[in-house]
């Protein structure tokens, strides 16, 4: 479990060490109003993504699925800031290898909650769903802003980074490739 005690001290200490006063009525609060949201917002921590994928269906379909515009939001492990956007998630599944569509946004959900890099969040996305469903490919693309390039450092509003893991039949086959990027863009 996440230590909200320890979050409440480290909070009031930032406050204090910026010039404010953490008694004063606003800010009173602060502390374990940001010990909450941290308990929420890092609760992937405290989750292995791999139970999401324990089910399966018996179907005998073997051709792409496609779950995209899936919303993310995670924080940047370098600033704890936000980065968020969107992540596409398509897999060809083997025949009685069949997940439920929810369980791939609940992957996505897991590894996200934490202090993360695009480049890792989106490389365990795929690896995850092809250690648990082994299916003949996957294929995860995350485009997400980051708030550490826009509200400070570069300062680059707008900017947008994309990431994808391409594993088996994907990897292997540029046709395949080509349609789910395409399906992705429309
Ligand atoms: N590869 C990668 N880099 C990231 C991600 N999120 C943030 N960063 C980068 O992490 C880098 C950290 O660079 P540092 O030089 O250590 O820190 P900094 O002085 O705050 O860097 P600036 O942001 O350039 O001001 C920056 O270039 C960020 O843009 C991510 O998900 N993936
Ligand atoms: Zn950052």
């Amino acid at each position: 479990m996440i230590d909200m005690e320890k979050i409440e001290v480290a909070v009031r200490m930032i406050l204090e060490a910026i010039g404010e006063d953490p008694d004063r009525e606003g800010l009173k609060e602060t502390p374990a109003r940001v010990a909450r949201m941290y308990n929420e917002i890092f609760c992937g921590l405290w989750d292995d993504p791999e139970r999401h994928l324990q089910k399966m269906f018996s179907e005998e379909h073997e051709e792409m699925v496609l779950v995209k515009d899936i919303p993310i939001y995670s924080m940047c492990e370098h600033h704890l800031l936000p980065f968020y956007g969107k992540a596409h998630v398509a897999y060809i599944p083997r025949k009685g290898n069949v997940t439920g569509l929810s369980k791939l946004a609940r992957v996505v959900e897991g590894f996200s909650k934490r202090p993360q890099l695009q480049e890792r969040l989106t490389s365990q996305i795929a690896d995850t769903i092809m250690k648990k469903l082994n299916p003949h490919g996957v294929l995860v693309v995350i485009e997400a802003e980051h708030m550490c390039m826009t509200l400070r450092g570069v300062r680059k509003p707008g900017s947008k980074t994309l990431t994808s893991a391409v594993r088996g039949s994907f990897q292997r086959n540029e046709a395949t490739r080509a349609e789910a990027f395409s399906l992705i863009r429309k």
